[in-house]
């Protein structure tokens, strides 16, 4: 079927010339000559892209772009605008204009332009398809799975919320415990009271004593009135751990008090008070092993790992990460009020990384893309380097092989990858061994990222502490 152009120009021989060039690249082309028609068509019709004038008779070619662009969110609207009015320009595309042209349109331009736009419609029509299957089907309180890994977290979230019992999380860094706690606050019936959470390892050791169970008047010079403290201002709702590994021991004792009798005493204070709060702890270290360190309670470790739930890294679920990408873009267009896509192929390369900084990461590369992009469209260019590098290095070797110009591939490419899989690991482990262990000074002798040197490290299991 033919694609439908909707063209709103005044200009009886602008509009005739337009239409011409478009219906015989094969379009079909609905044609008005002010915003009445034009807001009628658009209503009674399946459009794919439009052209707008920017001055109507009745209305100008900006008002309507601002009142379709909520409307129509998928249809890329291109305003023609006079020679030379680079305001017109300007405010257009800060609106939202897929492009513009200037008059008098020149029909090649017109071509090109119609082209990307109408490519851009399509794809994103695949991605709010997707997007929309996302989030009826594979998502709790915005959190994104489709793999089975993620599907065994929603079934854990979903158990652990009915009852008042605590919850440990367990996962690198960036993998999504502090999302999973506030879905397991919203899915428990603590949901209408507070979500309070208290970063461990982000408070100096000795002020997080009061900040966690606050402090009366007179407790220590400065401490001029009474002050609550986080298990207080979570009362009723959840209060949320992170780095519960970074908590000092003395402070491990206290907290033991909490999830034993419900009890806590302020700083300075002489009297018990009662905590009615839910506890979620999280921690992207091996608390077994602090345990077994003596650097955490044993008795605290099992108090809170009552229920353990694992996060797993984005490595260990890749089939999340188109689903994830596209509502992480869906969020970024509510919130830029535009429009971003991706091509099919761009989002499978995306999901060949190894994301070593799991979702925060992909979240801050997919900000930077939307930032760095030159239109709409993404493109791997517009991802930090470390992605492009490691991307181009896992290339399938036969592809590899034929950029160092060895066209002997069927001879070669057997035992070139073992080689340069050989060859790197060595040169990780050199490079580690000569900066003594230290990764970022090993990362920047090798010119690679540190991120990349970790994925590595992980790949090659390279032994560190015997390094
Ligand atoms: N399953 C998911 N679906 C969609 N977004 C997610 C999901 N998991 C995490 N995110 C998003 O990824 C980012 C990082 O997640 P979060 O802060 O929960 O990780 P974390 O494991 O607590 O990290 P850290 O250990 O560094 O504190 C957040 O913006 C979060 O909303």
């Amino acid at each position: 079927m033919s694609k439908s152009i909707l063209l709103v120009e005044d200009n009886k021989k602008l509009h005739r010339l337009i239409r011409q060039t478009l219906e015989k690249e094969g379009y079909t082309v609905y044609g008005a000559h002010n915003g009445k028609e034009a807001n009628q068509l658009m209503n009674d019709h399946w459009i794919d892209a439009a052209v707008l004038d920017i001055l109507l008779p009745d209305t100008t070619g900006i008002k309507l772009l601002e009142a379709w662009k909520p409307l129509y969110p998928g249809i890329p609207l291109i305003l023609s605008t006079a020679y030379g009015d680079v305001e017109d320009a300007v405010e257009a595309m800060k609106l939202g204009a897929f492009d513009y042209l200037t008059k008098p349109v020149k029909s090649e331009e017109l071509k090109v332009v119609i082209e990307r736009a109408l490519r851009w419609q399509a794809m994103n029509e695949e991605n709010r398809e997707l997007k929309k299957e996302m989030q009826t089907k594979f998502q709790l309180h915005g959190m994104i799975g489709v793999s089975e890994n993620m599907k065994q977290v929603f079934d854990m979230i979903q158990r652990v919320s009915k009852q008042d019992v605590t919850v440990l999380l367990q996962g690198e860094s960036g993998t999504g415990k502090s999302h999973c706690a506030k879905a397991i606050h919203l899915e428990s019936s603590r949901q209408h009271g507070p979500f309070i959470s208290l970063n461990c390892a982000a408070i100096p050791a000795n002020l997080l004593e009061s900040e966690l169970f606050g402090y009366v008047k007179g407790a220590f010079t400065g401490a001029a009135d009474n002050r609550k403290g986080k298990v207080e201002a979570a009362e009723g709702g959840t209060l949320f751990l992170d780095e519960i590994g970074d908590m000092p021991l003395e402070l491990q004792s206290k907290l033991l008090q909490v999830t034993q009798e419900k009890q806590f005493i302020p700083l300075g204070s002489s009297t018990t008070k009662e905590a009615d709060v839910r506890l979620i702890a999280a921690t992207n270290r091996n608390l077994w092993k602090l345990v077994q360190e003596g650097k955490f309670r044993e008795d605290l470790y099992y108090r809170l790992n009552i229920i353990g739930i694992d996060l797993p890294p984005l490595q260990e679920r890749k089939e999340d990460i188109p689903s994830l990408i596209y509502q992480l873009l869906s969020n970024f267009e509510t919130e830029h009020r535009r429009a971003y896509s991706l091509s099919e192929e761009t989002v499978k390369q995306l999901a060949r990384y190894s994301w070593p900084g799991n979702i925060r990461e992909l979240y801050n590369a997919l900000a930077r893309a939307t930032v760095l992009s030159a239109g709409s469209e993404l493109e791997l260019k517009d991802f930090p380097k470390e992605i492009q590098e490691e991307l181009n290095l896992s290339r399938p070797a036969a592809e590899k092989a034929y950029d160092h110009g060895n066209l002997n591939r069927d001879a070669e490419s057997r035992s070139l990858p073992e080689q340069m899989e050989y060859f790197e690991r060595n040169a990780i482990e050199n490079a580690l061994k000569e900066a003594n262990g230290n990764q970022s000074k090993a990362a920047e002798t090798l010119g690679i990222s540190r991120q990349s040197l970790l994925y590595k490290v992980r790949k090659y299991d390279v032994d560190l502490e015997h390094i």
